[in-house]
């Protein structure tokens, strides 16, 4: 069967190898493949793995042996759904692969700024010493109220943290969830997203990116928040207005951003609209890789061969994911 693994730039050796040693001919391709390289080189295949590139109706078209995609990673949203269930073509994620590792980093960036250790950092570099002056007055977390959009596995794994861990008040908006669900996840639950907004010390986003999530942060929810509040963004950076973020920044509308997604990555500090963030000292910036811990690799690996020998198989492959979308018309051809 000819496979190809499209962002290559995110080594999977024991997928690769496998794959290799069940005797299928595997493609990798580099992430900032064109729709035109996808759409050639998906012409013969059966089986499409990947992470980031965007696989639209028209590489679908193109791939009429397609059987199945494998998403190696949860965020669905560069994949068009609908246009694959409507050709037979199986669409599976890796749902939980990361879920600990993903809130230890949110977590992390949220101390990390909390504590002013970006800022501190570069004048310790620069100017070798601080003194204990207003400017470098830190926050407590225990305490505080954090605010987590997005309650599914990321969400309420952070909320266990901050939670029982560092005794902040957790409080979370998410839609498709019961205030049932929620308080079991030690979160109490609000139907208003401005209401929370207005309580938080700290708002760390893990919601899906779909067309009811797209902009979900805009200017009038960073006016909601408070001046000293953070926002962190483990999840994908068309949840937040970017230009408005970056507008609130600049006034001081909100006290820091911590940021490991973008919508447009990867980041080119030259010419990025948002390059004025890396110049911000209440501004924390990661490369998108809040994933990307041995521990959770290894999971993602295993999960997605398990994902993969299905689909060779011609078995019905196992959607673990709760994502609506992915649980309907999920029929391998
Ligand atoms: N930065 C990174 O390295 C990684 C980022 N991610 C991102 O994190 C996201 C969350 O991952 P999981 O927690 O595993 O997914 P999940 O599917 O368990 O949780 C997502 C939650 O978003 C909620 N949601 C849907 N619409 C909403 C709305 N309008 N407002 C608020 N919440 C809404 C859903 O009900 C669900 O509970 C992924 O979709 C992905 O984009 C995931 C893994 C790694
Ligand atoms: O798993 C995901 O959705 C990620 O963002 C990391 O690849």
């Amino acid at each position: 069967m000819k496979i190809v693994r499209c962002d290559r730039e995110l080594e999977t050796p024991l997928v690769d190898q496998t794959l290799r040693d069940w005797g299928h001919e595997l493609l990798l391709l580099p992430e900032d493949v064109s729709e035109d390289g996808l759409c050639a080189a998906a012409a013969d295949c059966e089986l499409l793995l990947m992470c980031y590139t965007p696989v639209s109706a028209r590489v679908l078209d193109a791939a009429p042996r397609l059987r199945g995609i494998v998403k190696y990673g949860v965020g669905i949203d560069a994949i068009d759904i609908p246009a694959a269930h409507a050709r037979g073509v199986a669409v599976v994620n890796i749902p939980g692969y990361a879920e600990e590792t993903v809130a230890e980093a949110a977590f992390a960036m949220l101390i990390a700024l909390a504590k002013k250790l970006p800022a501190l950092g570069r004048v310790m570099q620069s100017d070798g010493w601080a003194w204990p002056t207003e400017q470098w007055l830190a926050s407590d977390i225990a305490g505080k109220t954090l605010g987590i959009i997005g309650c599914g596995k990321i969400g309420a794994a952070l909320a266990r943290m901050a939670g029982a861990g560092f005794r902040a008040r957790i409080v979370g908006y998410d839609p498709h969830k019961s205030p049932e669900e929620m308080n079991s996840a030690g979160i109490e639950p609000y139907d208003d997203l401005h209401a929370m907004l207005t309580e938080c010390d700290f708002v760390s986003l893990h919601a899906v990116l779909c067309d009811t999530t797209r902009g979900l942060i805009g200017a009038a929810e960073l006016a909601a928040m408070k001046p000293t509040a953070v926002l962190v963004n483990t999840a994908r950076g068309a949840l937040v207005d970017e230009a408005a973020l970056l507008d609130a920044l600049r006034h001081g509308q909100i006290g820091g951003a911590g940021l490991d997604v973008f919508s447009q990555e990867p980041v080119d500090r030259q010419t990025h609209p948002l390059r004025e963030l890396y110049t911000m000292d209440n501004v924390m910036l990661l490369p998108h890789l809040a994933f990307y811990t041995a521990e959770a690799m290894r999971r993602l690996e295993l999960e997605t061969l398990d994902r993969c020998r299905e689909i060779i198989g011609g078995r019905p492959v196992t959607i673990l994911s709760n994502d609506p979308r992915l649980r309907m018309g999920a029929a391998t051809r």
